[in-house]
């Protein structure tokens, strides 16, 4: 017998729309009460008074052209919180969560294009099963869809053609990161070497631009010295020279978007004048930026809490949030966000909420939690195979667990355990590519099987994340 999630029900221009489980495991959608025009947008069928079409991506689809609170939409300067899901079933649980916590905007879909390959699924599955899940739970609040690290044109128009509206530009390959501390001989011919034609200057103009100036910020003055000038243009050069390649595309797409700049996954942190110098420039090409996504201090590898001196962070927070302000506004973003659990509070302090929190991982290695409860040797075989590929699945991520700690021949009653112990939770947490490859189907259907216990533990795993950027 099928059954209906009772929070899908949502009644629209006369219509009542649901959304049902079917004996199968598999989902429909259930639509009483419309006009023939309405379901023509959807495959299904007529069973009696209802319409009933299957949970397909193309009638996800259809959903968003009808529902007009899932269809994307940008959140602009309010407050918001990307919850990417690598499975494509963390999103009833994601929803539950800012159902109760008030103040925060959702960014459902969101996904690299690094994740999007290992996982192999298009923009479209993200954007859909993203779609699905919040159809199931009644969210009617709107929500956003980031296309995340992109790093190519082809990217970027795909994930423009699914229908995302917030673009994550990432041209963080392209930073020098020696440039950070070279000696200045070395900084003034890396600078003047860097072809900055397509930013319509070069290296001597930009320091005839902000050398010597200084910008008033609230806590003070902040002097742009020449060295630092130029050490920002040898560092970030280059990076600006495609970031705007990639800006252009985004715009030449015509399609509704808003603007993310992340120079985040880089060795060395963004300095303030780098800071300065990249978003003036931005803006004096002509870009519109709605975040900033610095590298700051410290270290923020992913799934663990943030590694350094939280005060040294929340400086670095205010200042770069003073610059943000001034030179914008725009929201600073967070990436790598996941379970950084003790410097939410300062993050939003400093940015007054104008403020954005990227998380992703999060949702995938807390769903082997389940896989822990429910079938320990297959957590066993997804800790072999992540340990087995570590060595290609670190790549491009940020870690620093220490793999021989990690214990072996671990008791069922103790394997939970393995998801929370910070070197093993690393190295899950960045399998999820081999993993989902090898063991996706029976952890997808354990998951399927305890739907209910993965939403709540979603669920109050995101309160914790979101509450502290709610309403204050
Ligand atoms: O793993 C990825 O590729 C992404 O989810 C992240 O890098 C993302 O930008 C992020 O920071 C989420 O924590």
């Amino acid at each position: 017998m099928s059954t209906d999630y009772a929070a899908s029900r949502v009644s629209y221009e006369g219509a009542e729309f649901r959304l049902q489980r079917n004996d199968d495991r598999s989902q429909s959608l259930v639509i009483t009460g419309a006009p023939e025009s309405l379901t023509a947008a959807f495959s299904g069928r007529r069973d009696g008074d209802a319409f009933v079409a299957p949970a397909t991506g193309e009638n996800a689809a259809a959903l968003r052209s009808v529902l007009p609170w899932l269809k994307p939409r940008r959140w602009g300067l309010e407050t918001s919180a990307g919850t990417g899901d690598r499975l494509g079933l963390a999103t009833p649980g994601h929803v539950q969560a800012f159902k109760d916590v008030a103040g925060v905007n959702p960014v459902f879909a969101q996904q690299s294009t690094r994740e999007m390959g290992r996982t192999h699924r298009t923009p479209r599955n993200v954007l859909d099963d993203a779609t699905w899940g919040a159809f199931q739970e009644g969210w009617t609040g709107g929500v956003g869809a980031d296309a995340d690290h992109q790093k190519t044109e082809e990217s970027l128009s795909e994930c423009a053609e699914a229908g995302f509206v917030f673009f994550t530009i990432d041209p963080g390959d392209e930073m020098d990161m020696a440039a950070h501390d070279d000696d200045e001989a070395t900084v003034r011919s890396k600078a003047a070497a860097i072809d900055l034609s397509s930013l319509d200057t070069s290296a001597d103009d930009i320091v005839s631009r902000y050398a010597g100036q200084t910008i008033e910020l609230e806590s003070g003055p902040l002097t742009l010295d020449e060295e630092s000038v130029l050490r920002a243009v040898a560092k970030a050069g280059p990076a600006l020279v495609r970031g705007l390649q990639l800006i252009n595309h985004v715009e030449g797409l015509g399609v509704e978007h808003e603007l993310e700049f992340a120079i985040d996954e880089t060795d060395k942190p963004t300095t303030l004048v780098e800071h300065v110098v990249v978003v003036k420039e931005l803006q004096r090409n002509g870009v519109e930026l709605i975040s900033f996504a610095p590298r700051w201090v410290g270290q923020f590898e992913k799934g663990v809490e943030y590694i350094g001196d939280r005060e040294a962070l929340a400086k670095n927070f205010s200042d770069h949030a003073e610059i943000a302000r001034v030179l914008g506004p725009y929201k600073l973003s967070l990436h790598s966000g996941s379970d950084k659990f003790s410097i939410y509070p300062s993050f939003v302090e400093a940015t007054r909420g104008v403020a954005h929190l990227k998380t992703a991982g999060t949702s995938w290695i807390e769903a082997l939690r389940i896989v822990a409860a429910h079938d320990p040797q297959l957590l066993r075989d997804i800790l072999k195979l992540s340990l087995e590929s570590f060595e290609e699945n670190r790549h491009s991520y940020h870690l620093s667990c220490d793999t021989t700690r990690i214990p072996t021949d671990v008791p069922d009653d103790k394997v939970g355990e393995l998801v929370t112990a910070l070197e093993s939770r690393q190295v899950m947490h960045v399998g999820y590519g081999a993993v989902l490859d090898e063991y996706g189907v029976q952890i997808k259907d354990l998951l399927n099987t305890h739907e209910d216990e993965y939403a709540a533990l979603m669920k109050e795993h995101f309160i914790a994340h979101i509450a502290p950027f709610g309403k204050r």
